[in-house]
């Protein structure tokens, strides 16, 4: 899953490491001559270097460095490295981290990789501001920070790359489970979304998942408008032994929905699972219809569904959809069918609402929970699928 994404991260994280590497064998050579300069012009040193045999006393320049980077210090640091050929920014410096087993990233060690990484998160179809805010995220979390070497490069890129993902993938995120355990039943939720992306298929995945975890549902079929739907709906209630409550076609769809809501009251259901017609945003009259169910019905959740492989589609169709009938959080579909991961990852930042499943197949047990850590891991290559 997410595998030309997975391949693009890891590319970024072998950039920087490259860069780094490059740098190190700079700074290899600039930590001979300034260091022993150094040692030679500091008096202090060598009575410290008695009373701890070990090179301990190389810890000495840390607070020195680590406060090091004011504009005076880096400008006259700059010009002894200009002499030995290294980068512009305090070559003596980050020799002296080096010393005492620390390393610094650099601007520079980025400014390619990140670069790099933007296309081909914008390739991967992650929404632009959203791929801005992962650059932003890696920036400030490994520019100019100090690090101990015992951390390799790549661990350092990998663990900014990680927080840059989690914080733009989490948004919104809350507990689904717990949120419809303590809601009062029956809880009613609706899905909308685009033609075939995959409604009705996930309401029946969502049947099953509720029941697995002992919730009754009741199946209400909001799509009037299509022929067949209630065909479509009633397969899936004859598969999973659940009840169904359908209209005919051309009926009003938030009066099927209502009847779901009367049908669970009467019976002790726990959840009205309502399906709803196909529609793009622009169609105004089903838009309408959207509206009246919010009006008549005041469901306890929208979700609005769409397929992972429509990528920047999907994206700007949950822009549109929350902006013409509130969701509450999403569900991305096809997520087995090798998608670039782009709408996974951008939907939460871009409608300010969670992804909460993932369909993950055609059976009724592909449903996975959308778990921002797990996913992440996995487009990091720490987790096998
Ligand atoms: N591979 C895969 N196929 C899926 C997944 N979810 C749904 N499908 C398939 O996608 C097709 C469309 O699914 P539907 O549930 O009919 O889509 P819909 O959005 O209800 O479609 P309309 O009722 O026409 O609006 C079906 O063939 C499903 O089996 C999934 O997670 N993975």
């Amino acid at each position: 899953m997410f595998d030309g994404l997975k391949d693009k991260l890891s590319n970024f994280k072998k950039s920087v490491e490259e860069e780094a590497e490059a740098d190190e064998a700079d700074l290899d050579e600039a930590a001979e001559e300034p260091v022993d300069a150094e040692a030679e012009a500091e008096p202090a040193e060598p009575e410290v270097a008695e009373s701890e045999p070990e090179p301990e006393p190389a810890a000495e320049p840390e607070p020195e460095a680590d406060a090091a980077p004011t504009a005076d210090e880096e400008s006259s640091e700059a010009d002894d490295a200009e002499d030995s050929g290294g980068s512009s920014r305090g070559m003596l410096e980050r020799a002296k981290l080096a010393a005492t087993g620390k390393t610094v990233i650099e601007e520079e060690d980025l400014e390619e990789p990140l670069d790099e990484l933007e296309l081909a998160l914008l390739s991967s179809d992650v929404e632009m501001n959203v791929a801005q805010n992962i650059l932003e995220g890696i920036r400030e979390n490994l520019i100019g920070e100090t690090r101990a070497q015992v951390k390799t490069t790549g661990h350092v890129v990998e663990e900014a790359l990680h927080d840059a993902l989690v914080d733009v993938i989490s948004v919104g995120q809350f507990d689904f489970d717990e949120h419809i355990a303590a809601a009062d039943k029956p809880v009613t939720i609706i899905f909308t979304g685009v033609n075939g992306v995959g409604k009705t298929t996930t309401i029946a995945k969502l049947s099953q998942y509720f029941e697995d975890r002992g919730f009754s549902t009741v199946l209400a079929n909001g799509d009037t408008y299509r022929a067949g739907a209630n065909e479509q709906l009633q397969q899936h209630a004859e598969n999973l032994d659940r009840k169904i409550i359908s209209h005919e076609q051309g009926s009003d769809p938030a009066a099927v929905i209502y009847d779901g809501v009367e049908y669970a009251q009467a019976n002790d259901i726990d959840i009205v699972l309502g399906d709803t017609a196909g529609r793009l945003h622009t169609s105004n009259d089903l838009m309408d219809q959207l509206e009246k169910i919010d009006r008549v019905i005041d469901p306890d959740m929208t979700l609005f569904v769409d397929e992972a492989v429509a990528g920047q589609d999907a994206v700007n169709r949950a822009r549109e959809f929350n902006d013409a009938a509130e969701i509450d959080g999403a569900v991305l579909t096809k997520a087995d069918a090798d998608p670039q991961g782009g709408a996974a990852i951008s939907i939460a930042q871009v409608t300010g609402k969670p992804i909460l499943f993932l369909g993950t197949g055609q059976d009724y047990d592909d449903l996975e929970p959308f778990d921002p850590e797990v996913i992440v891991d996995r487009l990091l290559g720490f987790e096998e699928e």
